[in-house]
């Protein structure tokens, strides 16, 4: 049995994963056994749990649920500057940007706020740039059956910043265009400056 106590809300650490994060506390060169770090296997567990709390969903569940009166509107529906985090497969670092997800409704539309979840429950993963911004466009691609979807991904990777190249202010940045926004050269163009980005 562990003898670290989670709190009501969170499951029990299982002694293994805090066997293994004292490991790499020693490993890196302190005493897991001083008591600053004492809760600390705890506390990083039930972190991790919430970086990757995606895995426990589908974020396809958040588009199910779709509103077809709309007045009739059929231009671009863009969420800007979505701020996310995630974690790089490769160093499991930090990965913080912003998102923006614009879509062409073919017949009906979704809450918005549901765009951005879509892109948490992939985000909230151990991930690439690439893939996260791949998977985020087909999920509403699939799901939605829109006309277009367009999502442009800027980011910083705390595993250029913090360690290995250690290049701060590099952004990367990733783009999906599926449908008209990736067949019309003037719908594209639209979505990007509506992005607040050049075509
Ligand atoms: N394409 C892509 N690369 C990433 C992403 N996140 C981190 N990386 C890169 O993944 C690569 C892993 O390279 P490796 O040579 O296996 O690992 P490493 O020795 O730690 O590399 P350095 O980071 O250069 O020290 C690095 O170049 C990272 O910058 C991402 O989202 N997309
Ligand atoms: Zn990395």
């Amino acid at each position: 049995m562990s003898d670290l106590v989670a709190s009501p809300e969170t499951p029990p650490v299982p002694d293994d994963v805090a066997d293994a994060i004292r490991t790499l506390i020693r490993w890196a060169g302190d005493d897991p056994t001083r008591e600053g770090l004492i809760d600390t296997p705890r506390r990083v567990a039930k972190a991790w749990k919430e970086y990757c709390a995606g895995y426990a969903e589908d974020p396809a569940h958040h588009l199910s649920r779709v509103f077809e009166e709309v007045g009739g509107y059929d231009e671009i529906v863009l969420l800007k500057d979505i701020p996310f985090q995630s974690h790089c497969e490769h160093h499991m670092a930090p990965i913080i940007g912003r998102a923006h997800i614009a879509y062409l409704p073919r017949n009906h539309v979704v809450g918005i706020s549901k765009l951005a979840r879509v892109l948490h429950g992939f985000a909230r993963r151990l991930q690439v740039q690439e893939r996260l911004t791949a998977e985020v466009a087909d999920c509403i691609w699939n799901n939605l059956h829109p006309i277009g979807v367009a999502v442009v991904i800027e980011a910083t990777h705390a595993c250029m910043t913090a360690r290995g190249v250690r290049t701060p202010g590099v952004v990367m940045k990733t783009s999906r265009m599926m449908g008209a926004f990736r067949d019309d050269d003037r719908s594209r163009k639209e979505v990007l400056s509506l992005m607040g980005l050049s075509g």
